[in-house]
């Protein structure tokens, strides 16, 4: 289990000439148990590297603390905080990999480093690149690979040391969206398989959607909202979570999309949620019926996270004005109802 107990970490900084501080972590507390998948997202700038790099220490905190399975970081001598440290692997957007090493002499690198014999090292190295499926790439360079081959090297190397945490500073986002799909569904074998917990940030919200059990949103240095995946998506209630998952959803319709929906439909339109225990396709209908109301399907962004559906149809209501403003009323009184 990872806790942070109000971890800031501040950097020195000129105001107008004058020195400062700026607050990349700003009072950040937040609890993954061990197993998970969890995900940190928010836009640039919002601190999720820096926190990252305070759960292992490659940033020191400059308050607050940092406990791996009960062990204070902070507290600890140096030979056990880098024993911690150890029990955490990285897996870096830019994957770093050696140019002059092969593939094998990459992923073998840590356990050099750890102390192992290079026969053991190679040893474990080959398991690790067969665990992510590149055992026939072995004696190449990383020259010869392609992105995504390159960060299941990156990843094989982080396994080598067999690490029961691995941290992923934004590994999927220098890859297109078939390669960033198998590379997830890479972490979520190391996840289930080798029962390693994976803390991940990204600023894409499919790669969150993709794969995390819990997720911590952060805006300005600070945690905002955190809790499970789902129900931090469905519910949103800060404005930068809303404004990830309508980016990543697509499925509510404004600006433009909603102009040109409104050109499109004379009639009434509504967007309704699709939720794992709000309005699903079976009650809409029904209240469809009982108003006796028509529809057509505008626009509509359904998809899962978690497993279950989340997003929203947008319907053009046709009908008599007065049943379809019951109607309204009626989904609104469910709490479910947003008319575009
Ligand atoms: N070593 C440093 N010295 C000064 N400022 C820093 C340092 N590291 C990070 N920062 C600042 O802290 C803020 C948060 O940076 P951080 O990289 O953690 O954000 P992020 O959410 O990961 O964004 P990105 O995805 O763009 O990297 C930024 O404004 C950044 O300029």
């Amino acid at each position: 289990m990872i806790e942070l107990r109000h971890v800031t970490k501040t950097f020195p900084t000129r105001d107008g000439g004058r020195a400062s501080v700026f607050r990349a972590v700003d009072d950040v507390s937040l609890t993954v148990e061990r197993g998970m998948v969890f995900g940190i997202v928010g836009h640039s700038g919002a601190g999720k590297s820096t926190l990252l790099r305070v759960i292992n220490y490659l940033e020191e905190p400059t308050s607050g603390s940092v406990l791996v399975d009960g062990q204070d970081l902070g507290a600890l001598g140096e030979r056990r905080r880098r024993a911690v440290r150890r029990s955490m692997g990285m897996v870096f957007q830019q994957f770093h990999l050696f140019r002059s090493r092969t593939v094998l002499g990459n992923v073998a690198y840590p356990l050099g480093l750890a102390g192992h014999s290079r026969r053991e090292a190679r040893e474990r190295a080959a398991e690790a690149l067969r665990f992510v499926g590149l055992e026939d790439h072995a004696r190449r360079y990383p020259e010869q690979l392609s992105g995504g081959q390159r960060q299941r090297v990156g990843i094989a190397r982080a396994l080598a040391t067999s690490p029961k945490v691995l941290l992923c500073d934004e590994a999927t986002s220098a890859l297109d969206p078939r390669t960033t799909g198998e590379v997830l569904d890479l972490l979520k074998r190391v996840n289930t398989e080798l029962g390693v917990t994976i803390v991940l940030i990204t600023h894409e919200m499919d790669v969150v959607r993709g794969i995390c059990d819990g997720v911590a949103v952060m805006a300005d240095g600070r945690v905002v909202e955190s809790g499970g995946a789902y129900d931090v998506f469905a519910r949103p209630r800060h404005p930068v979570t809303g404004a990830l998952v309508r980016s990543a959803l697509h499925d509510v319709p404004e600006g433009a999309a909603l102009e040109r929906l409104r050109a499109r439909h004379s009639g009434r339109l509504v967007t309704v949620p699709v939720t794992r225990d709000g309005t699903d396709g079976s009650g809409l209908s029904r209240l469809l019926r009982r108003y006796e109301l028509d529809f057509a399907v505008a626009h509509a962004g359904v998809g899962e996270v978690q497993d279950l559906p989340l997003g929203s149809v947008t319907l053009e209501l046709r009908g008599p004005d007065d049943a379809i403003d019951a109607f309204l009323t009626e989904l609104a009184g469910a709490g479910e109802a947003a008319v575009a």
